[in-house]
């Protein structure tokens, strides 16, 4: 499909001589659009006449065309163009006017499509969103793997996300997506870059993902496989094995996943090739672009993709406003599209905070949870390898199967935990924030924040390992003293999604872009001047604990 403003008459059997001066009046439009350095872009919610390809039902048409679309951001924009539906020049200008009355009513329709489905635009021209995966074979000439491998994986209608990311890729546009955390955009980039792809090739490396964590490398890769079966795709993880091959100047492959610190490596040390990536997609952006060892490692292999006609995608569910700016100044035309709204929590997570009191209180608050309601699969955070193994050595007492997943853990050892968890071997899964962005274990039904989160997002991230792809889920954040200061962020994000949230907490004073992590005592119910562990034969420990309460001492209702 072309770009720009040919792009936008795709479809329509549009005669641009006969009509130049309004087909002019759209052009200037997107240009002035575009004059600010592409800042413009995402300034304002925007949308441009789109894509008039779909023969709606015309009483249907009717009736939303008579619907008011109150606030809807859309609407902002037809009433920019309002001259050109004024009632008299449309009986006035026949030919002309059913053109421009089709392009209408296509933005209309559009527009209240992605109302019913949270979907927020920005940019000029947005593709029409997917109302079924068949539109990928009717709009976009699909080949028949790809709808028989989605129906396959159970995959029966797009999610949200995929309604609308996947045509924007598909019309050659760099994206910028957020999206609820277990909406399905691991597939909203892998379906295009497939169909774009078209079949294998060996000119080179053709398309990146980069991945923040390799365990969300190698999962991404499994999902890519699974999409792509049936076709000849050189699909390749990049492993610590290829990374030290001599040379890898001639490597060439369709889609190769990796993380950024591996492909840095591998530009650096094994003069690996990307200047012919035609499709560079950033999962996990926001991680990405994270001031720190990761901006840095993924500096060299954007510059390293040094095609001028690439086509770059981020995606998160988390997009704070740094990112955007710094997205700004690497993509041209791009669509921005935001599912529900921007940094919250999926909202079929039930939430809850806990007051622990001290450190000694959340082990106990643990234990109690599990006696009285243990429902596996359930995910623990902490906030240090450290107190990961801490936390594991404690359960060890419990006769729970607790596995733990850290980075000073080998590579075998990381994947066995994982695999355990997903094979249901172990019931509950100790780990750092290393798996709290974009693993998806589909039956986890519970996610406790031991240590409280860092931040908003890492909350977001580390509470969405559950409630995905529509399931429920729950969420239980542990707080202390230490902890009480920093509760509005996290308050914050559950009032958005719905949950309660008590007033005492959103009275609490507002901390910006702080980062919280705390020096905490070690996990241990063990007495503190215990210095060696005397051997216990068959004795039960039943220390003498402070009693458990949900409120902070001097908490105010
Ligand atoms: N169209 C679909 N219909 C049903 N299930 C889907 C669909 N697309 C994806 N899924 C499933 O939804 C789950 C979550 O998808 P995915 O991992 O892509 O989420 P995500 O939005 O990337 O989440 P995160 O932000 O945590 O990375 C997966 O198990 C996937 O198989």
């Amino acid at each position: 499909m072309e770009k720009g403003a040919n792009f936008l008459f795709a479809g329509v059997n549009f005669n641009k001589k006969k009509f130049s001066s309004d087909f002019a009046r759209f052009q200037e439009k997107k240009e002035s659009d575009n004059s600010v350095e592409g800042f413009s872009l995402f300034e304002s919610e925007k949308t441009e006449p789109e894509e008039v390809k779909v023969s709606v039902n015309k009483r249907k048409r009717k009736a939303i065309v008579s619907e008011s679309v109150e606030g809807f951001n859309v609407f902002k924009s037809s009433k920019q163009s309002a001259p050109l539906v004024n009632e008299e020049n449309v009986k006035e200008e026949d030919g002309q006017t059913k053109a421009k009355k089709e392009l209408y009513r296509q933005m209309e329709w559009d527009a209240l499509f992605r109302k019913k489905y949270n979907i927020h635009v920005s940019g000029a021209n947005v593709p029409s969103p997917l109302k079924t995966f068949a539109d990928l074979s009717s709009r976009y000439g699909s080949k028949s793997y790809l709808l028989r491998n989605l129906a396959e994986l159970g995959y029966k209608e797009p999610t949200p996300i995929q309604r609308q990311a996947i045509p924007v890729l598909l019309s050659d546009r760099e994206c910028f997506a957020c999206a609820p955390t277990g909406s399905g955009k691991t597939l909203a980039f892998l379906c295009p870059m497939l169909m774009k792809l078209k079949q294998t090739s060996k000119a080179g490396i053709r398309a990146v993902i980069l991945c923040p964590t390799r365990e969300l490398a190698a999962q991404t890769t499994r999902e890519c496989k699974k999409l792509a079966k049936g076709k000849k795709f050189r699909i390749k993880l990049m492993k610590k094995e290829l990374v030290r091959r001599a040379d890898l100047s001639k490597f060439s492959c369709d889609i190769l996943i990796s993380t950024p610190l591996r492909l840095r490596l591998a530009i650096r040390k094994r003069k690996i090739d990307l200047s012919r990536v035609e499709y560079l997609v950033l999962d996990e952006a926001d991680k990405l672009f994270e001031v720190g060892d990761l901006l840095k490692q993924i500096d060299p292999v954007v510059k390293a993709c040094s095609n001028p006609s690439i086509i770059r995608s981020l995606f998160s569910a988390t997009l704070p406003d740094f990112v955007e700016e710094l997205a700004r100044s690497i993509m041209h035309d791009a669509v921005r599209v935001i599912v529900g709204r921007k940094n919250t929590a999926s909202e079929s997570i039930k939430q809850k905070l806990v007051y622990a009191g001290s450190e000694e209180g959340k082990l106990l608050a643990l234990r109690q949870s599990f006696a009285e309601s243990l429902n596996p699969p359930v995910l623990i955070f902490v906030q240090s390898k450290e107190r990961a193994k801490e936390l594991y050595g404690e359960l060890a007492f419990d006769n729970i199967r607790a596995g733990v997943m850290h980075s000073d853990l080998s590579q075998t050892q990381r994947d066995d935990a994982v695999d355990d968890f997903r094979a249901g071997k172990t019931w509950v899964l100790i780990a750092t924030d290393v798996i709290a962005r974009g693993m998806d274990f589909k039956g986890v039904s519970c996610v406790i924040n031991y240590d409280f989160p860092d931040s908003a997002s890492a909350y977001i991230h580390r509470i969405g390992r559950s409630g995905r792809a529509g399931r429920s889920g729950e969420a239980i954040t542990f707080y202390t003293e230490d902890d009480i200061p920093f509760l509005r962020n996290i308050a914050n994000v559950m009032k958005a999604s719905g949950c309660e949230v008590p007033s005492w907490i959103m009275a609490l004073p507002k901390l910006k872009g702080k980062k919280h992590r705390p020096r905490r005592d070690s996990i241990s119910t063990a007495p503190k001047d215990e210095k060696v562990l005397p051997k216990l034969k068959g004795k039960k420990r039943r220390p003498r604990r402070d009693s458990i309460s949900t409120r902070p001492k001097d908490a105010e209702e």
